[in-house]
């Protein structure tokens, strides 16, 4: 099973075994300290997770708040592919909230281990027991779908835990979720709950892992392993303190490692997660699996050399970063080799002979051994001054640039540059200072070229810390290059970085006009 290779989720053979992928980023993601979507927010969310091939959205709670009523009642009303879910406690007028809100299914959970039933609502497993029947039932009779959870299953006896499972199947569930909601679950004993529960409960098993030792998606493969039908996930892990499981992971193993079928357009997995990104104000560590920046970046030389002979000598081979939306990259740094640096400066036109790469690696080693990060424009000019003038001969040199930005008026930047000679200006408006600076930037070259991606980070701290702008542009034939520069001005910082990329595109280009 471990080896077996698939290219798109598309491409499977439909006898494949499916796995509904059921999305809670608007409900338990929603739970992450400080990150609260607007109904706007929400409904881009649902209609993007909808698109992608979701099976199942949990839009929200409908009974903690007017506003969380109306926002979930407003995302059914978008009619998506997905269903839609709501949350209720075992309460009917928790259930009634999210029957009048219109969803599709009705997810209703209670505690079943004795420190929550003792601590959170002060019952006997007898009343639980009584609580469950009564509740599904109700549910049931007014949605098709009703998911019942027994919270913190995985802390709570085995035998009680079945009793209540099959309260709720008696009285109709149509899937019973089993969630770690304190993530103390290991994958072995995720695997062997799963397994007894399976045994004996014959409608649709969903699992909800936390992430509070970092299990979170290890747990969940374990219980589809152990025979689950359904993974509970969030986009980029969020969730209640440390998080739930990863989407994009959780997808990738089921797809890619066991050839199972989860309905997810995975290659639009990176753009999700983005979009998530910037909706909760968290940024994805770059070292994340799958979706973050450097899951398909090589930066030391042998690794380098491997993937540009062949990329599955240091990559999985059965993810590729096209198959989630991804981009393969080289990168500057301590260890880089000579194949690297020889194709990134040929991809740009400069032929340095072997003893120029030496020397050009020389001096990128020296200056990475010192902790600086290396951009593509580092090692242009380092070239430059190795292999000699006009190796690395500038396309478009930023001369000044004057921006006029207040809280009453429409933010403008004038640019003056230096074009392939000539002295070329331009004035643009933006939603902003940094936006109508990198408008007039790209106004004054005569390709077209688009921002794509937009990244600043603070290098030192304080209002006078240094900022790195990192960014990704577009040419007019969809070519992608990244490029990057600091300062203590981030609108120089940003309008640096983007004349650093559209050299680059002009360098790349043999196309000039
Ligand atoms: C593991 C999870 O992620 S569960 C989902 C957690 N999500 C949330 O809590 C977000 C939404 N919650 C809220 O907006 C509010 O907590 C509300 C509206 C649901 C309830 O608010 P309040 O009435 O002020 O109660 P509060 O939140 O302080 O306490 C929770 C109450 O729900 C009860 N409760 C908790 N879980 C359940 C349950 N599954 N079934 C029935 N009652 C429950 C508790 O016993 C407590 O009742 P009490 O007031 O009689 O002691
Ligand atoms: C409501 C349930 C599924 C939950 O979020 C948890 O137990 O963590």
């Amino acid at each position: 099973m471990y080896t077996r290779q698939v290219a798109f989720s598309s491409d499977k053979n439909s006898t494949a075994k499916k796995i509904s992928v059921f999305d809670t980023t608007l409900r338990d993601g929603e739970q992450t300290p400080g990150v609260s979507f607007t109904t706007v927010d929400k409904i881009e969310i649902a209609r993007q997770l909808s698109d992608i091939g979701v099976s199942v959205i949990e839009a929200g709670f409908p009974a903690s708040s007017q506003d969380e009523y109306a926002t979930v009642k407003a995302i059914v009303a978008e009619g998506l592919e997905s269903t839609i879910c709501g949350l209720a406690r075992s309460v009917k007028g928790d259930v009634d909230r999210c029957i009048d809100a219109g969803v599709d299914m009705v997810h209703v959970f209670i505690p079943t281990s004795e420190v929550q039933r003792t601590h959170t609502i002060r019952k006997t497993h007898e009343e639980v027991v009584s609580i469950t029947g009564d509740i599904v039932r109700y549910a049931r009779d007014h949605a098709d779908k009703v998911l019942f959870s027994a919270m913190d299953a995985t802390r709570t006896d085995l035998p009680e835990l079945m009793e209540v499972f099959k309260a709720a199947v008696n009285a109709g569930a149509t899937a019973i979720n089993v969630p770690d909601t304190v993530g103390v679950a290991t994958p072995t004993s995720m695997k062997s709950l799963i397994s007894a529960l399976r045994k004996e409960i014959t409608c649709t098993i969903d699992v909800h892992c936390h992430n509070d030792f970092g299990m979170a998606t290890a747990n969940t493969i374990s219980a589809v392993e152990a025979g689950a039908d359904q993974v509970q996930v969030t986009v980029n892990g969020i969730g209640e303190r440390a998080g739930n499981a990863d989407l994009a992971c959780t997808t990738m193993i089921i797809e890619s490692i066991f050839g199972y079928t989860t309905g997810i357009k995975t290659t639009r997995l990176v753009e999700t997660s983005r979009m998530i990104s910037r909706f909760s104000g968290l940024m994805v560590p770059p070292n994340w699996p799958v979706t973050g920046d450097y899951a398909f970046s090589h930066e030391s030389g042998i690794h380098a050399q491997g993937v540009l002979e062949h990329a599955s000598t240091f990559e999985p081979g059965i993810m590729t970063p096209e198959m989630v939306g991804h981009r393969r990259r080289l990168k500057l740094g301590k260890h880089v080799g000579r194949h690297a640096v020889r194709e990134m400066l040929n991809q740009v036109h400069i032929i340095p002979d072997e003893e120029q790469i030496d020397a050009i690696i020389a001096r990128v080693k020296q200056i990475a051994s010192k902790g600086k990060k290396i951009t593509e424009q580092d090692l242009y000019e380092i070239a430059e001054t190795v292999v000699g003038s006009g190796a690395h001969s500038r396309f478009i040199d930023l001369i000044d640039i004057a921006i006029m930005t207040g809280n009453h008026m429409i933010p403008t930047a004038t640019v003056r540059a230096m074009v392939n000679g000539s002295e070329k200006v331009c004035s643009c408006t933006g939603n902003g200072p940094v936006d109508a600076a990198v408008r007039a930037l790209i106004g004054t070259v005569p390709r077209h070229a688009e921002l794509k991606e937009f990244n600043v980070s603070a290098i030192s701290e304080g209002s006078d810390a240094i900022a790195h702008v990192a960014l990704v542009v577009q040419d007019d034939k969809g070519q992608l290059f990244d490029a990057a520069a600091s300062g203590d001005d981030i609108v120089l910082a940003s309008a640096e970085a983007m004349a650093n990329a559209l050299n680059m595109v002009y360098r790349n280009g043999t196309d000039n006009s």
